[in-house]
């Protein structure tokens, strides 16, 4: 392997108990929200079918049109104390809310620009009251930062003139600093979700994101930042020259799970996905596929089986409501989510083959196992293949009459279990007590 200066810094999961809390969420929340959900997707009349919140990209929205978006921003219904109620009774237990998008724009009163709240009717702190009504409802908050800033005169893609990298040097300083005041405002926040890391300016400063990232660890201890944030001395990101992942967990998976448990490559790791094909900021007419809380809830329980976390997107509109087909999702997997989410909170992986019937996955702490049925065979049959040495001591129902079930062997550890009930109506939990034969 290459020595490097500023590769990863630690081979294999955080083991820390404020990663195990990370690792034990499940289930978060990721809030966009900013200038770009006043368009919400439309300018002039005309309909952008990109993602929202890169209107500012399209030809059809000049650049000075987006930037006087600022003049407008009031939204004079944002309810943080709802919003963090209603995640509450999603199941959420994280939430991770855009400070500064692409667009530069500010949420917070940042010292090191006027591009911010305090310089729009609305005035005052977002994200502030946000930490705060997210924190009385025992969500932990984390914040979203985009390295790249459209706003910022200092901002470059690449670096090719003298000039260019004098004024990347200050959009450095500037980036550090109000990274420094995110940590100083909300010192309850438990990590930081960067994006906009891909140009190739910022891949060339490994050396100042390894001490910027150091920096705020040492601000913050345990502060967690997945792969996205560094390059590594070569410019690579999420994986350094080696192979090992950057950060402390992989920030791959967006809009995208992984299949399988290899790949995975055994890090923690989130995902971060839409409820329609590519929306995060507020779009007022969705086009195309809209995911359902069905959906929604396999991609949850999928990303748990796979020792992942998985966060679901929220685009609150200019006004600062969420959207009722949002609202109707949340109080949807809600329900599922109160019934069953002992088969998710703490839980993950476990290497039983996977059958087609559903997902495993296991409590870390109890060792108690959970089948969580999507597909119920015409039969009735749930097949469970276990490795060698594996008994199964109780099986029942997680909701209703503790209905046991008792195992048919086929052969050696592997078993029929027989469902009586004529139709699932929503994914069904089997509690499976296992023990290992000494
Ligand atoms: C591309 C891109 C960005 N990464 C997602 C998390 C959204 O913020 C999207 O705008």
């Amino acid at each position: 392997s290459m020595t490097l200066e500023h590769g990863a810094h630690r081979i294999g999961k955080r083991i820390d108990s404020k990663m195990s809390r990370w690792r034990n969420y499940g289930f978060g929340q990721f809030i966009h929200w900013g200038l770009y959900a006043i368009p919400g997707g439309h300018w002039n009349g005309e309909y952008y079918g990109g993602a929202a919140e890169w209107i500012r990209s399209w030809k059809g929205m000049p650049n000075e049109d987006y930037d006087n978006l600022y003049t407008e921003f009031d939204p004079v219904d944002f309810d943080p104390k709802a919003w963090a109620e209603q995640a509450k009774d999603m199941g959420a237990r994280y939430m991770i809310i855009t400070t500064k998008h692409h667009d530069g724009f500010c949420l917070w009163p940042s010292e090191f620009t006027d591009y911010d709240v305090t310089n729009a009717p609305y005035g005052q702190d977002i994200i502030g009251p946000l930490v705060e009504a997210y924190d009385a409802e025992g969500i932990d908050v984390y914040l979203y930062f985009s390295v790249m800033d459209w706003n910022h005169p200092g901002y470059r893609s690449k670096l090719e003139t003298a000039e260019d990298r004098e004024a990347y040097e200050g959009f450095k300083e500037f980036t550090r600093n109000q990274l420094l005041e995110l940590l100083e405002r909300y010192p309850s926040t438990k990590g930081l979700w960067f994006d906009g890391t891909w140009d190739a300016a910022w891949k060339e400063q490994a050396e100042f994101a390894d001490n910027l990232a150091m920096e705020m660890r040492e601000m913050i201890p345990g502060l967690i930042i997945g792969s996205r944030f560094r390059p590594d001395d070569y410019g690579n990101r999420h994986f350094d020259s080696n192979g090992d992942l950057m950060g402390d967990y992989e920030q791959g998976w967006e809009r995208k799970l992984p299949d399988t448990y290899e790949d995975t490559k055994g890090n923690d790791w989130d995902c971060v996905m839409t409820v329609p094909e590519n929306q995060w900021g507020y779009h007022s007419d969705w086009r195309g596929h809209v995911k359902t809380s069905y959906e929604l809830i396999e991609m949850l329980v999928k990303s748990v089986s796979l020792d992942g976390n998985f966060v679901m997107n929220f685009g609150p509109n200019g006004q600062g409501e969420i959207r009722k087909e949002e609202r109707q999702l949340a109080k949807e997997i809600g329900e599922w989510m109160h019934k069953n989410q002992k088969a998710i909170y703490d839980c993950g992986y476990i290497d039983w083959e996977k059958q087609d019937w559903g997902y495993y996955t296991r409590n870390r702490e109890s060792g108690e196992v959970y089948m969580i049925v999507f597909n119920k065979p015409i039969n009735g049959a749930l097949r469970i293949k276990t490795p060698a040495k594996i008994n199964l001591d109780k099986i029942f129902d997680l909701n209703g009459p503790q209905k046991t079930y008792r195992p048919e062997e086929i052969h050696r550890n592997e078993y029929f279990i027989h469902l009586d009930e004529a139709l699932l109506e929503t994914p069904k939990v089997i509690v499976i007590q296992y023990s290992e034969a000494t």
